[in-house]
């Protein structure tokens, strides 16, 4: 809880005709009870209010009119009578409150006072401090799937989100997509951008994916950057994303703010957050496939994701129908995954410590990445094969999955690598080795547990800033050959596979699941490029756990 720093207005005013001590300074806006007896009373509702400036959403004067008082969004409200016939002039201040779970709630408190020059001086010195926040949207280009999850994307903007724009005083322009990738091309193509101070989608990760594509490419596009080159440094996005939840899995709004909840993301668009995040980009032979910042999964994650997209009409429930069918399906698939660890940085894929608001790890790490970004650029060899710092696993795997934020989701609240980070120019590389169907399902259910889903012989965990991935089938003669050598030496040890009988009915390849659109190609080259994008997030805040001393009620 911050201090309240130099006062700018201090008056008494009634709130629910009690009287209170109110005053606002640059950081707070505090209201404290009058209190005849300083006796402490347990039993009485809390008497002292703070709310940080930043999380006000908006001022509105009550005018008076025949003996009631009308809102200025044109709204009847009685306060004459409920407040006392001496206080004659309201305003209500609508800001942040914080509920169960990172739900984020707008409240509102009404004062009055008996001075309309003190009531006025309220209203605009509240208003002018909001308006000096230079980091808070005033025109935001909004995007709604209404095709995504439930189908419930166009109502859940109308009347969930759209009030409080209008309350915040945020001017919008909406196009409801008509065809997938209507977006991603109306903002590589169309979009004035300049006009806007951030873009909004109302969707699923597909959605988002949507729009990173067309951002980041109008950016690069923009800065004279090759979007499709495998080794330049892209140009970071200016414009800041807003992710209002409409999809199926919500992934990457859940493991940015905690919730997938529309009114808490409204809610931190309005007050102008900014979260840096890490986006990979994808290649297949030095060409440009796709963006991801959540989940790149090959084998299950991949597998599901194909069979479900033929569901659609279940909703989101084809994700649990798939999930099911295709841990009964157990396939498995053999190849090359090589990485290039991330060195230097704080933090492994093991850590207890938690990705969170204002993380130190994502600081550090990102400023590592950008001054290595520099030198990098002078020298254009440091990350290339003959550095000797790849890594190279060859095997059967169940899934192969790159995890560059926990993601987290409400099917698995701590995600698919509990650790990993949103903004530390990094991502984990898990590899789930051929195993039982019993092995599979104990690690599938400690995503949802408090157990440790890395903690099995068959899995492999490694932070890294590039990997790739080549099926077996597309290996070279040579390596095809190593294998040969090493499956017939392994045959003669090991038991004869029944998973997969020879009759040739598994298949050689899975697909990958990039942010859950599927990829039409299975060899992949990818790369971390450490915080490109911004989103309207702050991360997930750490649940209070005790009032500090720093408490301005307290002092
Ligand atoms: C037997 C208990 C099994 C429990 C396993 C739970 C593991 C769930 C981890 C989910 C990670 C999800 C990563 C996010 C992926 C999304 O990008 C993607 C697309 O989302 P959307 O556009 O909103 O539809 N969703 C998926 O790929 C769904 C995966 C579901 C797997 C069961
Ligand atoms: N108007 C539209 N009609 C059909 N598909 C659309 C439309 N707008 C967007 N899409 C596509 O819908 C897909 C799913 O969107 P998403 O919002 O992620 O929902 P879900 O979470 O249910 O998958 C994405 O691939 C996106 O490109
Ligand atoms: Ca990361």
């Amino acid at each position: 809880m911050e201090r309240p720093g130099r006062l700018l207005l201090q008056s008494e005013l009634r709130v629910r005709n009690a009287a209170y001590d109110v005053s606002l300074s640059r950081s707070l806006l505090i209201w404290k009870r009058r209190t005849s007896s300083p006796v402490y009373h347990p039993f009485r509702p809390s008497v002292c209010h703070s709310v940080p400036v930043s999380e006000i959403i908006s001022v509105r004067e009550e005018e008076e009119e025949n003996g009631s008082r009308q809102r200025d969004d044109g709204s009847w409200k009685k306060i004459r009578e409920r407040e006392g016939k001496d206080c004659r002039q309201a305003f209500t201040v609508l800001y942040v409150e914080r509920c169960r779970q990172h739900r984020w709630r707008c409240a509102e408190v009404t004062f009055t006072c008996s001075d309309e020059a003190v009531c006025q001086h309220w209203v605009s010195s509240i208003r002018e401090q909001l308006a000096s926040n230079t980091s808070r949207p005033k025109h935001l280009l909004v995007y709604i799937n209404p095709y995504g999850g439930k189908r419930q994307g166009k109502r859940i903007y109308e009347q969930k989100v759209a009030p409080l724009f209008t309350q915040a005083g945020i001017a919008t322009s909406v196009i409801v997509t008509e065809y997938a990738n209507h977006a991603r091309d109306h903002l590589k193509m169309e979009a004035e951008l300049k006009k806007f101070d951030g873009v909004v989608c109302v969707g699923g990760d597909g959605m988002f994916s949507e729009i990173i594509h067309g951002l980041i490419w109008r950016t690069q596009i923009d800065c004279g950057v090759d979007p499709n080159s495998t080794e330049e440094a892209l140009s970071p996005c200016s414009l800041r994303i807003g992710i209002i939840p409409a999809g199926s899995t919500d992934c990457i709004c859940f493991a940015s703010v905690g919730t997938n909840d529309p009114v808490t993301s409204a809610l931190h668009i309005i007050v102008g957050d900014s979260q840096p995040l890490d986006v990979c980009s994808v290649h297949h032979n030095n060409m440009f496939l796709r963006y991801s910042v959540s989940l790149l999964g090959y084998g299950f994650y991949g597998d599901v994701l194909s069979d479900s997209e033929r569901k659609r009409w279940m909703g989101p429930a084809r994700y649990d129908f798939s999930g099911l069918k295709m841990f009964l399906t157990h396939h498995y698939y053999e190849g090359t995954v090589s990485y290039l660890p991330a060195k230097g940085i704080i933090g492994t894929p093991r850590d207890a410590t938690r990705c969170r608001s204002g993380c130190v790890i994502c600081q550090h790490n990102g400023q590592l990445n950008s001054e290595r970004s520099e030198k990098y650029e002078m020298d254009e060899a440091s990350d290339s094969e003959s550095s000797g710092e790849w890594r190279t696993i060859r095997g059967k795997f169940l899934a192969i999955n790159a995890a560059s934020m926990s993601c987290a989701c409400p099917r698995s609240p701590k995600g698919l690598s509990p650790a990993a980070h949103l903004a530390d120019g990094t991502t984990d590389l898990i590899l789930v080795r051929k195993c039982s169907r019993f092995n599979f399902l104990r690690h599938l259910l400690r995503h949802t547990s408090k157990d440790d889903q890395f903690d099995l012989t068959f899995i492999e965990v490694h932070r890294v800033r590039r990997f790739r991935f080549m099926p077996r089938h597309c290996q070279s003669d040579s390596d095809l050959e190593l294998d040969l050598h090493e499956n017939s030496k392994r045959q003669i040890f090991s038991q004869i596979c029944k998973d997969h009988p020879a009759c040739g009915c598994a298949p050689a390849y899975s697909s990958w699941n990039c942010d859950g659109e599927i990829l039409t190609h299975t060899a992949i080259d990818v790369r971390v490029h450490g915080q490109l994008i911004k989103l309207f997030a702050r991360g997930i805040e750490e649940l209070p756990v005790f009032e500090d001393l720093s408490n301005p009620c307290a002092i």
